[in-house]
């Protein structure tokens, strides 16, 4: 073990179009999200592993006696390639966890230990990790990726796996390119536990955010920009195909509402319903996930014009219509849910579009909101939208990725919670 103590967070995310398909090898178009998870890791002598999970009212722990025969006949640590279903077995005996369990709590528990009895393999750790997000769980805005990419970056560096990148004089830092790839390889393998069949792009943007090639290339376009009077300044959308991540570079900031339906839904059942679709009737589904990815290639070339050009009310017409063509698909594909209907039906009553981000099944949905978008519009929206139970909130996108902190860096609030267990 190499630190007694030390906290991390990554970024939940927003889709703006392509879930679902980007499962099947289409492409993608994600922000991450200013709510973020935190965690907290403190190495102990007490030869037991806890866990503390307050959003979902879960408080555990083992002994690491009886933890450690779970690794017999394991693979060399390293598996990175498949889930090692031996081991997921044993656990889910261990944790009488059966294989259609799709509740919080089991699927959290059963990413953690798996993650903790890989990484620790050669020797199990006596350790404390006490998780919390302020991230609405299971709503369609990455809250699994954002916890297992936190436990992936902890466990990894607290095995000493990848390094500890926070000098005493910073409040924040992040690790190098190769062991943020790491990171996301393990925060995949515990997106494989909790979803099923991924596609990686969660993970993705919740390691790497709004980079910081981004940043740094983007200030110096702000300043250029600026100076040419024009307000215009980048969203940090992320394109993702096929296990690749590239930041979108020059697009706009978008305005967007997010509206949480309060609906539960496990994203696991709804991969897998539209996997069944997908295989009862190829010849009709495939030609909707590919008109999905289409729908993410035109927005992005929009996006690129709205930046080269300008944007005019002609590009906000066509991104509206590209989110009701989706939505559309996404009911096609069996992950509507008449909640979303509400909110499609409430915004386009005052002429604003939107679409469920995420899994969907219930969740959350975006609205775009036009420069033009009068806030006594989005006023009354956001009240109409709570009539009905639901959360509406305006977000702001374009988060870092993973991150280290020290305690100083976290705010009040977050460190009371992680440090009362
Ligand atoms: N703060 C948290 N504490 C403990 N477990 C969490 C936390 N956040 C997420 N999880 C785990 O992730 C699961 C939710 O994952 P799921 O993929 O269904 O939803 P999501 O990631 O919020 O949405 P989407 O995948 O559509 O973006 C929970 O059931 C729980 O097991
Ligand atoms: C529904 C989905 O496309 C996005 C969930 O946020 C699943 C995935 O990509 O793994
Ligand atoms: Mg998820």
């Amino acid at each position: 073990m190499q630190t007694r103590e030390f906290f991390v967070s990554a970024p939940g995310k927003v889709i703006l179009h392509g879930e679902h398909s980007v499962v099947h090898g289409q492409v993608a178009l994600a922000v991450s999200l200013n709510l973020r998870t935190f965690l907290r890791l403190q190495s102990t002598s007490s030869g037991e592993v806890h866990i503390n999970l307050p959003n979902i009212d879960t408080f555990l722990s083992w002994e690491i006696t009886a933890l450690q025969p779970l690794l017999a006949g394991c693979k060399e640590q390293g598996g990175l390639k498949d889930l090692d279903a031996d081991l997921l077995k044993r656990l889910r005996e261990f944790t009488r966890i059966s294989e259609d369990s799709t509740d919080t709590r089991s699927m959290a528990v059963l990413a953690f230990l798996y993650m903790y009895l890989s990484v620790f393999a050669e020797s199990l750790a006596s350790i404390t990790v006490s998780v919390w997000s302020e991230l609405p769980t299971g709503a369609g805005l990455g809250s699994s990726a954002a916890y297992n990419v936190c436990l992936s970056a902890a466990l990894l560096s607290a095995r000493g796996n990848i390094s500890n990148p926070l000098t005493p004089q910073q409040e924040s830092a992040r690790w190098s390119k190769e062991e943020m790839e790491l990171i996301n390889r393990w925060a995949f393998m515990g997106e494989k536990i909790i979803h099923g069949n991924p596609s990686g792009v969660d993970n993705a943007v919740g390691t790497w955010g709004k980079s910081q090639i981004h940043t740094s290339f983007y200030l110096f376009i702000i300043k250029f920009m600026l100076h040419h009077f024009t307000l215009f300044i980048t969203g940090g959308f992320l394109r993702y195909h096929a296990g690749n991540i590239t930041p979108l570079s020059w697009v706009p900031v978008l305005r967007i509402l997010l509206t949480n339906t309060k609906v539960p839904r496990s994203t696991k059942v709804l991969v897998s319903g539209v996997k069944d679709k997908i295989n009862k009737f190829p010849s009709v589904m495939k030609p909707v996930l590919e008109s999905v990815s289409a729908v993410s290639c035109v927005c992005e070339q929009t996006l690129i014009e709205m930046a080269e050009r300008g944007p005019s009310a002609e590009h906000y017409n066509i991104l509206e219509e590209l989110i009701d063509i989706n939505q559309h698909h996404l009911n096609v594909m069996g992950v509507g849910h008449s909640s979303l209907d509400t909110l499609c039906r409430v915004t386009l009553a005052r002429g604003l579009h939107s679409k469920l981000t995420g899994a969907g099944g219930g969740g959350c949905g975006i609205t775009l909101l036009r420069p033009e978008t009068d806030t006594t519009v989005i006023q009354s929206t956001v009240e109409e939208l709570k009539a009905c139970g639901f959360d509406c909130w305006e977000t702001s996108i374009g988060a870092p990725g993973v991150q280290q902190h020290s305690s100083a860096a976290l705010s009040q609030h977050i460190l009371k919670i992680l440090s009362s267990y």
